[in-house]
């Protein structure tokens, strides 16, 4: 059974003013901000939903945590419909993440633990907990007005983990965090993931993501333009590149193979030939999230 299952989810907007022609998917009056998208994501693993700017991520994570109620299609939480009880099982941190600036990360974490039931002699030492994982033991009682961005988006990631839910939803997690910040998130995302929990996150980090997720979809348009296993992907994908450049006769050669047999057929020939390998240059995220994004979705 997924911990999450995704069917033709979709939400249409009312808007009430005029919008870019150049998104053909914006009618006049309304914006069809996700198009019936399906997805299923396991328990234990990391699962990321990628997609350019406007591609409906946002609005799928609102969808799933019933924030925003879809025009048509439905999710399941561990088998259940969205409802106070599955969702209480799960921890979300927004896209943007309103923090109460009078209160101390120390106060605005307790007050999201007992929003979700969590109490008792324990929730000190708890709260404590969760915000020196975030590493942010330092200003655990200075005022959030004072903290930085990337102070901020630690306490609400600690406020999203603080009732230890089976399924963490994360849009843009490392928005803000400087180059250590993001390492301290990712540790902290696998430590989760060894504990058995669940991770739906968006990222535009792909580096992150490439080195976190298990699974990827890519949202273009609203619709699911590629989905499946990072590796498989930029396996499998028509046309999937691999540059080799050679050295032969003190000139370089570049040669371009599609195929896992052709790579190995041209560095055979090359050895061969007595040429020197300079570089082997895979496919990346970057280039097949550039290419799924814009391959037109169906
Ligand atoms: N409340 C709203 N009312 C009208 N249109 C909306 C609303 N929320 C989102 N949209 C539109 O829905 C589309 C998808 O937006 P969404 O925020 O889900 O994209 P996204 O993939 O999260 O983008 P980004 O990467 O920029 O955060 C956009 O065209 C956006 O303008």
């Amino acid at each position: 059974m997924p911990v999450l299952a995704v069917r033709d989810l979709a939400k249409t907007f009312r808007k009430s003013f005029a919008f870019a022609p150049s998104f053909p998917f914006v009618s006049a009056r309304t914006i069809e901000a996700v198009r019936g998208i399906s997805f299923e994501v396991e328990r234990g693993e990391i699962f990321g939903l990628l997609g350019p700017n406007g591609a409906g991520k946002t609005t799928t994570f609102k969808m799933l945590t019933g924030l925003v109620a879809p025009t048509a299609g439905k999710a399941t939480l561990f088998d259940l419909p969205l409802s106070h009880d599955s969702l209480r099982k799960v921890g979300f941190l927004p896209e943007t993440p309103y923090v109460y600036p009078h209160l101390t990360p120390r106060e605005f974490v307790a007050l999201c633990a007992r929003l979700s039931d969590v109490e008792g002699r324990g929730l000190p030492a708890r709260v404590a907990g969760v915000l020196g994982r975030v590493e942010m033991s330092q200003a655990i009682d200075r005022p959030v007005r004072t903290l930085s961005k990337g102070m901020l988006q630690r306490v609400a990631l600690a406020s999203a983990l603080v009732h230890e839910p089976e399924l963490l939803v994360l849009d843009e997690p490392m928005d803000g965090l400087d180059p250590s910040g993001r390492m301290m998130v990712r540790e902290l995302l696998r430590e989760e993931k060894a504990k058995g929990r669940t991770i739906l996150l968006s990222s535009h980090i792909l580096r992150d993501i490439e080195l976190l997720c298990d699974r990827i979809c890519i949202l273009r348009a609203g619709k699911v333009a590629l989905e499946g296993a990072v590796p498989a992907l930029l396996a499998r994908h028509d046309g999937s590149r691999t540059e080799i450049t050679l050295l032969a006769d003190a000139k370089t050669e570049v040669i371009v193979a599609t195929s896992e047999a052709e790579v190995a057929d041209v560095l055979g020939r090359a050895l061969a030939r007595g040429a020197r390998v300079m570089s082997v240059k895979r496919e990346t995220l970057e280039e097949l999230f550039v290419r799924g994004s814009n391959d037109a979705p169906s």
